[in-house]
């Protein structure tokens, strides 16, 4: 009798495999899980999955962010929700010139063992096709950012991140550790286009409208999803004793995707050129 044998993912003790068959997309329960992701991206802007990453994962890397801590960089700084400097030739209200804080503590991509369970999951060509097949993207590829592809962001009490559009593409966050209190996601989805930079929107969200956010759930273990380059968003600042910690994961269709220098200056401290 032959039986056909699948080698175990790099990344088994990573993921829920069960309840998230990404290294089976073509299963019926690996292309349920793919629809089910594409109707909550179009309804709500990101596919939300709690409970991707399992427990003992998400204790490996709260672990991993400890242990690499005096490698992170503390950043405390203003910039524009673009990451470009701010347009001086318009009004100080107007979102090419608005100024906004984040604060945080960030591990490179560069400082993270090849063998700490993100690193693992993350270089898995399984997860960049799965959210490449839920994104209905021919190719999507990791960012080619030696800093930035991946990172751990501790943010400390009174720790924030101000409302931006991501300079990749797509992002993917994963939750190790959220605050207490504070440390929201919150987000207005698909509030610029490729053809349009809707500033009168973008202005009214800043100036405090709440009618297009949304907040994104944050349990530990969580993996979401969203089009940051589309979507502003922000971190709201971090109250109580408890970090809030988690990774990024960064996507994009271009094999050559880095950030800018001074985007890399603000977030690590340097350059990767
Ligand atoms: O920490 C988060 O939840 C979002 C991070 C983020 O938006 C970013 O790093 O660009
Ligand atoms: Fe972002």
């Amino acid at each position: 009798m032959s039986q056909t044998t699948m080698s175990a993912p790099t990344y088994a003790d990573v993921v829920d495999l069960d309840r998230y068959p990404i290294h089976d997309l073509a299963s019926e329960r690996g292309r349920r899980l793919v629809q089910e992701c594409q109707a909550e991206l179009a309804e709500t802007g990101v596919c939300n999955l709690e409970g991707f990453i399992t427990r003992d994962a998400v204790a490996r890397m709260v672990r991993v962010a400890g242990e690499l801590a005096d490698k992170a960089w503390s950043s405390d700084r203003t910039h524009t929700i673009y990451f470009e400097p701010a347009d001086e030739t318009v009004p100080t209200s107007h979102p090419r010139a608005h100024q906004v804080r984040s604060a945080k503590h960030g591990i490179a991509y560069d400082h993270i063992p090849g063998d700490a369970p993100l690193r693992r999951l993350y270089e898995s060509d399984d997860l960049t096709a799965f959210i490449a097949t839920v994104l209905e993207k021919p190719v999507l590829y990791r960012s080619a950012d030696p800093l930035d592809a991946l990172q751990i962001t501790t943010f400390k009490p009174g720790d924030e991140l101000g409302w931006h559009f991501d300079r990749s593409e797509f992002s993917m966050t994963v939750m190790y550790q959220p605050a207490d209190e504070g440390g929201e996601f919150l987000y207005a989805p698909g509030l610029r286009s490729q053809e349009q930079e809707h500033y009168d929107e973008v202005e009214q969200v800043l100036r405090g409208d709440t009618s297009r956010l949304r907040v994104l759930p944050a349990a530990p273990g969580t993996l979401a999803f969203f089009r940051g380059e589309h979507a502003l968003h922000t971190v709201t600042p971090v109250k109580g004793e408890t970090p809030r910690i988690n990774s990024v994961l960064t996507y994009g269709e271009r094999p050559d995707m880095r950030l800018n220098d001074l985007t890399s200056e603000l977030f690590y401290g340097r350059t990767s050129s």
